[in-house]
């Protein structure tokens, strides 16, 4: 018998395919703290969650018999995907059934706020008759500014014009031509935020859009703009939206999500300005029946072994080719994260080289989640996953070219991914050592012996006496310590590259201290 753990309020009818199977015990548990959750999910092959479950590592590692974590909305940043790919479990959302939901709650924000309803309300409820306090704004003929044209800022962007709104958006992986078809104009993040009257975001919380919003941006707006926030807290900085507020930046902003929820000790919820709802996005009858259904669906396929769609960390394929292609996917998804980290500019060509005994192989396969590693550097890891990347990857207008050759540079295997932006062209080179794993063998035509996992530090460098010593005492003021390194160089004095393996996260400001080092031109910072 299959047992499933329900921990946070899911639509019962829409679960109805989970609770009607005979095979599977569905326990529906929805005021569970963490110690209560950690102590009971060794039981359960499944757990199924909306935002408010904090699947943190410590749960995932305490559920030694999860296979699948099912998310009954779009975000999964209470999960840690991280952890759970590394058990083996798979996470699968449901990403279509909150959208209209959502549309219409930043609809209903946006509204409430240009007319101050629910400061209004209030007042009348303390029988105070305030006609003059609250003189709103219309919708009419005003900028609004969208960030993240995905599927809730498509659907917010086609009602906003019905109120004969001016519409300019942001967002870095869509084209000019799919924005103009639903009457946006695409523009820079700089000039949405001059230009905009209201601005409303809706972008996963990644670590590209984490305080995106900050002290900075809110400089460059107009007096008197309207923000919305219904997507994720932390995609505005909170602190910082308060000091626009008091400062008069922004005239009054609506906020259903927040960086720690619940709130309870925010200065949001009792500023005049601000009207808030405690994460609604999602809440209504037809969205929870909606992702409810559509969860369970997923959650049942992927237990019987049947295709699903939505896996954010899983592969998809039957078993038998799956067991035969596991110990490469890690390697191809690693070779993906890794060059797109160490590389600037847009990515215009993916060029894979297949060789040795792997040309047997679906590579297709190996291919999406080659291009899963890089999308998901640039898109967040709800939008990108092995079944969609190659149809991203088109969208993008990025060429994808597979090659299968003969020339294995003596390994049995070698995967080669090179990489080509409007600024420059990079490669790296991998292999799966028989019984040893996945390592890099060659970056950039230098030779490498790199174990890809954990903190990596990379630099790019002339060849010459000194550097790796003065990264070396850098590196050991800062408390960081280097486990393993690598140097490399296409020959003596010329260009050369490092890759240190260290023992903990890195911040931005070590690598903008190593690239002050004399004779380095690029540091970067992959974590695999
Ligand atoms: N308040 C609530 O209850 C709800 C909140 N949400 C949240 O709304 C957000 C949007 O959801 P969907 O539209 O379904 O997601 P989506 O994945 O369809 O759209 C997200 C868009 O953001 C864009 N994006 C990614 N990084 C960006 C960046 N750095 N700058 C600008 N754009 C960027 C992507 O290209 C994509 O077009 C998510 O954070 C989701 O969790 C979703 C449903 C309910
Ligand atoms: O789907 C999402 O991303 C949401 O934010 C909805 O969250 P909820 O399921 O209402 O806790």
């Amino acid at each position: 018998m299959i047992k499933i753990l329900v921990s946070d309020p899911i639509s019962e009818v829409g679960l109805k395919s989970l609770l009607d199977a005979e095979d599977i015990q569905v326990d529906i548990k929805t005021d569970l703290n963490s110690q209560e959750l950690k102590s009971i999910i060794g039981e359960y092959q499944g757990l199924l969650v909306r935002s408010q479950t904090k699947v943190t590592k410590e749960i995932i590692e305490a559920g030694k018999h999860l296979l699948v974590i099912g998310r009954a909305g779009v975000g999964v940043d209470n999960i840690d995907i991280k952890a759970a790919t590394e058990h083996g479990i798979a996470v699968i959302n449901a990403p279509d059934g909150n959208t209209i939901s959502a549309c219409e709650h930043t609809l209903a924000m946006l509204l409430s706020m240009s007319r101050w309803i629910p400061q209004a309300h209030n007042d009348l409820t303390q029988k105070q008759w305030n006609r003059k306090k609250y003189v709103g704004v219309e919708l009419n003929n005003k900028v609004l500014g969208i960030i993240g044209l995905g599927r809730i800022g498509l659907e917010v962007a086609k009602r906003a014009k019905a109120f004969n709104m001016i519409l300019i958006g942001y967002d870095p992986f869509t084209t000019e031509e799919q924005a103009q078809k639903n009457g946006i104009q695409l523009k820079s993040l700089e000039e949405v935020l001059r230009q905009a009257d209201f601005l409303t975001v809706h972008t996963p919380l990644t670590k590209e859009t984490k305080y995106m919003i900050d002290d900075k941006q809110f400089s460059l707006m107009k007096k008197g703009i309207r923000i919305v926030n219904c997507a994720r807290g932390g995609i505005i900085r909170e602190e910082a939206l308060i000091k626009a507020l008091n400062e008069g930046i922004v005239e009054a902003a609506t906020i259903d999500v927040f960086e720690k929820e619940p709130p309870l000790d925010s200065p949001l919820l009792d500023h005049p300005k601000v009207i808030t709802t405690p994460h609604l996005g999602a809440s209504t009858k037809e969205a929870q029946l909606n992702v409810a259904i559509d969860v369970a669906k997923e959650v049942y396929h992927y237990l019987a072994g049947v295709p699903y769609k939505n896996a954010i960390n899983m592969p998809s394929l039957p078993s038998d080719i799956l067991n035969h292609l596991k110990p490469y996917i890690p390697l191809a998804e690693k070779l993906g994260t890794f060059i797109s980290s160490v590389i600037m500019g847009g990515i215009q060509k993916v060029e894979i080289i297949y060789s040795g005994d792997i040309i047997e192989e679906e590579i297709d396969y190996l291919t999406r989640n080659i291009l899963k590693g890089i999308l998901r550097q640039h898109m967040g890891i709800t939008e990108v996953n092995d079944v969609n990347a190659d149809v991203m990857a088109k969208r993008r207008n990025i060429e994808v070219v597979e090659i299968r050759s003969n020339k294995t540079h003596g390994f049995t295997n070698l995967i080669t991914v090179k990489l080509t932006t409007n600024i420059e062209e990079k490669s790296i080179s991998g292999t799966l050592l028989n019984g040893y794993g996945p390592r890099f063998v060659n970056f950039n035509g230098s030779t490498i012996d790199v174990i890809p996992e954990g903190h990596l530090i990379i630099t790019e460098h002339i060849d010459k006496p000194g550097i790796i010593g003065k990264f070396g005492t850098l590196l050991g003021n800062a408390g960081i310590n280097i486990g393993t390194m690598q140097v490399g160089r296409n020959k003596v004095g010329g260009t050369a590259i490092g890759i240190f393996g260290v023992d903990k996260e890195v911040e931005d400001h070590i690598l903008d201290e190593l690239i002050k080092v004399e004779n380095v031109s690029n540091t970067y910072y992959v974590e695999l």
